[in-house]
């Protein structure tokens, strides 16, 4: 089977290799249209846009049996959706209130799979809780200056630096980065 990761994200790719499938990587380009309201319908709407505009675009060239993966992250605070921030004050706001609470990051995945001439569609989305400590302003700040925030759902990447400000997590840890790799191999090993 070939596989396709639908996506930009370094952090995708470094997960999806842990599976040790041979993947290409195909990233969308179609701007995403958001339709619903609850973050776990969010991403799961936005991981299968991704994986479909690529499934169509592939689909067309090639005559052969593949797999397409797209995913979604969005962070979440009481139903709230916490996107990329679009600069650093808004990053900044987006910190100040996830600080000394806990939110939920949610990743949504879509497989669309071409097998002996049919199409197979599995999206499922994993949410994951994520508790800050308190935080005090200026570590906020020289946090945002570091510019690790501005490609990060929620302004942050509990990978990086901002790791010590976390004080406790309560499901995957890989769904938090980007890509809930245990559910996603799972599915993979019941898909095929
Ligand atoms: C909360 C959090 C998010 N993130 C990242 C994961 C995602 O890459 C990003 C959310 O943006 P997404 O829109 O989900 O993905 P993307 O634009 O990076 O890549 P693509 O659409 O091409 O697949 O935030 C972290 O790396 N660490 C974290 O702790």
């Amino acid at each position: 089977m070939k596989y396709i990761l639908a996506s930009a994200s370094p952090r995708r790719k470094e997960l999806l290799r842990k599976t040790g499938i041979s993947f290409e990587i195909m990233p969308s380009s179609k701007e995403e249209v958001i339709t619903e309201e609850l973050p776990a319908d969010v991403v799961t709407e936005l991981a299968y846009q991704k994986a479909a505009d690529i499934f169509s675009l592939y689909h067309k060239i090639h005559d052969e049996d593949f797999t397409v993966i797209g995913a979604d992250t969005v962070v979440s605070y009481k139903d709230e959706i916490l996107g990329k921030p679009a600069d650093e004050q808004e990053a900044l706001d987006m910190l100040s209130m996830l600080a000394d609470r806990t939110h939920q990051v949610y990743t949504g995945v879509s497989l669309l799979i071409w097998k002996n001439g049919r199409k197979i569609i599995r999206t499922f989305y994993e949410k994951t809780e994520v508790t800050f400590y308190p935080i005090m302003r200026e570590d906020l700040l020289s946090y945002i200056a570091t510019g690790d925030p501005m490609d990060k759902a929620g302004a942050y990447g509990i990978q990086g630096d901002f790791a010590i400000h976390v004080k406790s997590i309560n499901g995957d840890y890989n769904n938090v980065v980007g890509l809930p790799i245990g559910h996603l191999y799972q599915e993979l090993k019941l898909a095929f």
